[in-house]
Order: C-alpha cells, then sequence, then structure tokens
C-alpha cells in the first residue's frame, strides 16, 4: 500500500512522459487503485484522444467499482471531442477522486469536481498541486492569456560572452547542455530566433534527440526580410517556418519565401512590437514560445517585460573580447535599480556546464 502522493507522482509521471506531444490539450496522468493494488494506469497521448481517466478506467474493468482514482488535472465536464471524464468516473463506480490541479479554464473550473461530489463521490483537490502546476505551466498561462508562456534560452561562457567577437559561438556548451535544449525544443510548440542567428548560424532549429521529438514552428523575426533565400530554416522543410516582417517589405520580395513554403507576415511599421507578434501567435493556439535569441532579441523581450522564464547555460569558458556578443543587447537600463527583479528557481550541472532557471518576481 502506498501514500496517496506516490499514487499521484505515478500519475504526475506518466503526464511528464507525454509533455509535448499532447499540445493544444494539456499533459495528464491518471492511476485507478482498488484495496492497495493499481488496477489501472493511463495518459492523455494526444488531442482528440481519450483522456487520461478513459484509459485507466478501461484498464481497471470491473475493479474500478469501489476503487480510487488519482487524476493530475481535474476531470473534464464538458462534451468536447469526447464525453466528459466526470460522467465515467460516476459510472464506472470509483468511490473517491484525487486531483492534483483544477481546470485553469474559467468556464470549467469546479465544475467536474461538483458534478463528482454531487454524485456522492468524495473529492480531495490539492495532492502534489505545485507539481502539476509547474507540468503544465504552458497550458495554464496560454488558457489564462491567451498568448504563449515565453521561455527564454541563452548559452554563455563564463565571462558572459555568446559569441566570440567574430561571431563564432561553435560550441559554447556541452554536449549534454545542447542536447537538454532540444529537450526544451520538444516541449514548445514554437521557436524563435533573429535574422541574425539564421544568418550568423544558419541553424535548423530542430528538435534533434536520440528518440525522436517534435519539431516546434520556427519564427523568425526579420524586419527587412534578411533571411537568405538558401537558410535550412527556408530550403529544409523539416518544420513550418514564419518569418515575420514589418509592413514596409515589398509583397513581391516575400514570393519566394512563400513559394519555399515559408509564411511572411508583416505586423508592424517599424520594429516588430513583440506583445502584437504573440497575440498573433497565441490566435494560432500556439501555447508555448522557445526564444533562443540573439541579444537583439532577448533585449527585446526584456524591455517589454514579454516573457516568463529565463534558462541560462553557462559553460567553463573565457573568450573575452570587448566586442564579443552578450545574452541581451537593446539600449538597457541607465540604473541597475531598473533592472528587472528576478528568482532563481533552479541551479544543476550539466555535464561541465551550469544550467540556472529563473522567473521574474512576482510583485
Ligand atoms: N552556440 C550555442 C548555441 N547556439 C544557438 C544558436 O542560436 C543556434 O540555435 C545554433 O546554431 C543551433 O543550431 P541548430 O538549430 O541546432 O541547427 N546554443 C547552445 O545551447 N550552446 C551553444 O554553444
Amino acid at each position: 500500500m502506498l501514500k496517496h502522493s506516490d499514487y499521484m507522482e505515478l500519475a504526475l509521471n506518466m503526464a511528464k512522459a507525454t509533455q509535448g506531444q499532447t499540445s493544444p490539450n494539456p499533459a495528464v496522468g491518471a492511476v485507478v487503485v482498488k484495496d492497495g493494488d493499481i488496477v489501472g494506469l493511463g495518459a492523455h497521448l494526444k488531442a482528440g484522444e481519450g483522456h487520461a481517466e478513459v484509459h485507466a478506467i478501461r484498464a481497471a474493468g470491473e475493479k474500478a467499482e469501489g476503487a480510487d482514482i488519482y487524476v493530475t488535472l481535474e476531470p473534464c465536464s464538458h462534451y468536447g471531442k469526447t464525453p466528459p471524464c466526470s460522467q465515467l468516473i460516476i459510472s464506472s463506480g470509483i468511490k473517491s477522486v484525487f486531483i492534483a490541479s483544477t481546470d485553469p479554464n474559467p468556464l470549467v473550473s469546479g465544475k467536474g469536481i461538483q458534478q463528482l461530489r454531487d454524485a456522492g463521490i468524495q473529492v480531495h483537490v490539492g495532492e502534489c498541486q505545485s507539481e502539476a502546476l509547474e507540468l503544465n505551466k504552458h497550458f495554464f498561462h496560454f488558457i489564462k492569456h491567451k498568448t504563449p508562456y515565453v521561455t527564454l534560452k541563452t548559452a554563455i561562457t563564463l565571462d558572459g560572452k555568446t559569441a566570440a567577437p567574430s561571431g563564432d559561438s561553435k560550441w559554447i556548451t556541452s554536449e549534454e547542455s545542447r542536447l537538454d535544449v532540444h529537450y526544451d525544443r520538444h516541449r514548445h510548440d514554437a521557436i524563435l530566433v533573429g535574422v541574425n542567428t539564421i544568418i550568423r548560424d544558419n541553424p535548423h532549429l530542430t528538435t534533434r534527440l536520440p528518440q525522436g521529438g517534435k519539431n516546434p514552428i520556427r519564427i523568425i523575426v526579420d524586419n527587412h526580410l534578411r533571411t537568405p533565400l538558401d537558410a535550412n530554416v527556408v530550403t529544409d522543410n523539416e518544420s513550418k517556418t514564419i518569418i515575420v516582417t514589418n509592413e514596409s517589405v515589398k509583397e513581391e520580395d516575400k514570393i519566394p519565401f512563400m513559394e519555399a513554403g515559408c509564411e511572411v507576415i508583416s505586423l508592424s511599421l517599424s520594429r516588430i512590437d513583440l506583445h502584437h507578434l504573440l497575440r498573433e501567435l497565441g490566435s494560432r493556439s500556439i501555447q508555448s514560445l522557445y526564444v533562443e535569441g540573439g541579444s537583439a532579441v532577448h533585449g527585446s523581450f526584456l524591455e517589454e517585460r514579454a516573457f516568463q522564464e529565463f534558462i541560462m547555460y553557462m559553460a567553463p569558458k573565457l573568450i573575452g573580447g570587448r566586442d564579443a556578443f552578450t545574452s541581451f543587447g537593446g539600449s538597457g537600463v541607465a540604473a541597475i535599480t531598473e533592472g528587472l527583479e528576478m528568482n532563481i528557481v533552479s541551479i544543476e550541472s550539466i555535464g561541465e556546464d551550469i544550467k540556472i532557471v529563473a522567473v521574474p518576481k512576482k510583485h
């Protein structure tokens, strides 16, 4: 017989394993327990397919009668692509439900719980809640703001440079760190870089993990359409590429990119308005955006305070260079007191590097 938290951890681990493949739905796991035995397991595997509870209760069969179910997100109560899970739980004879996090959608939040309680089922909310909220932070943010959760990522040397003055940056961080980056590419719906990164690095911006992984949609911020036509992101057909320009770009100049399969959107007259861009991406159900720089782009996201998380990989190298690139460009603040206060939420070592994750302080 395990503790309640052990069963919820198991459900959370199944949900963690599906991160990146369920968007635009959240990652959800469910475990059915009867008299101390695990009799059913399930996770939501793909948008439009069965929810975690459906898989777990189907696996339990008759044993669901009088059992407990542990689920990482409040069971749905509305008829979506599948019948509501709250009804399925009621008809299966389950006697108590443990829920880690309630549904963030104000239209449905609490309704599933109420239906279960009205049917005489015991409902316990909050088991491993913080882990469940962290797991679906992209989804929760998107439901609330209708714009993507933005993660800025940089890779720097011990003396704070992202590239040598020559522009060379291969490689600053270790294989292990760069592999870690690809897990995050898989978990984000879209990836964004500025055109200078395209010109300098000619990246693919694809997810290259040993076991595969989902390629994010590639967003290139390129005011004056300077992306080379032979760039990998234009020619490799590995993933959708959207080039964001300002409205001064002539329509005929967009045609070769559109013929190559790219989408070119013009969002504003001068510098790209990031909040406008994020609303545009949100309208395309892009729930999470991974921004790999460069410094001008990071500088804009910082100035606009338009991000939720900052990941820094620091490598044990010193390269010097007054003119070497750093993580954040832009005009910067005049006084330190105007700087953005952050909370460091984790520090870990990866290979020979360290990885620091920080989030803006909530005031
Ligand atoms: N130079 C480094 C990075 N450089 C990141 C660049 O912005 C660009 O994404 C790279 O060229 C990756 O290309 P591709 O998309 O994998 O083909 N990022 C890192 O994490 N470490 C480094 O050392």
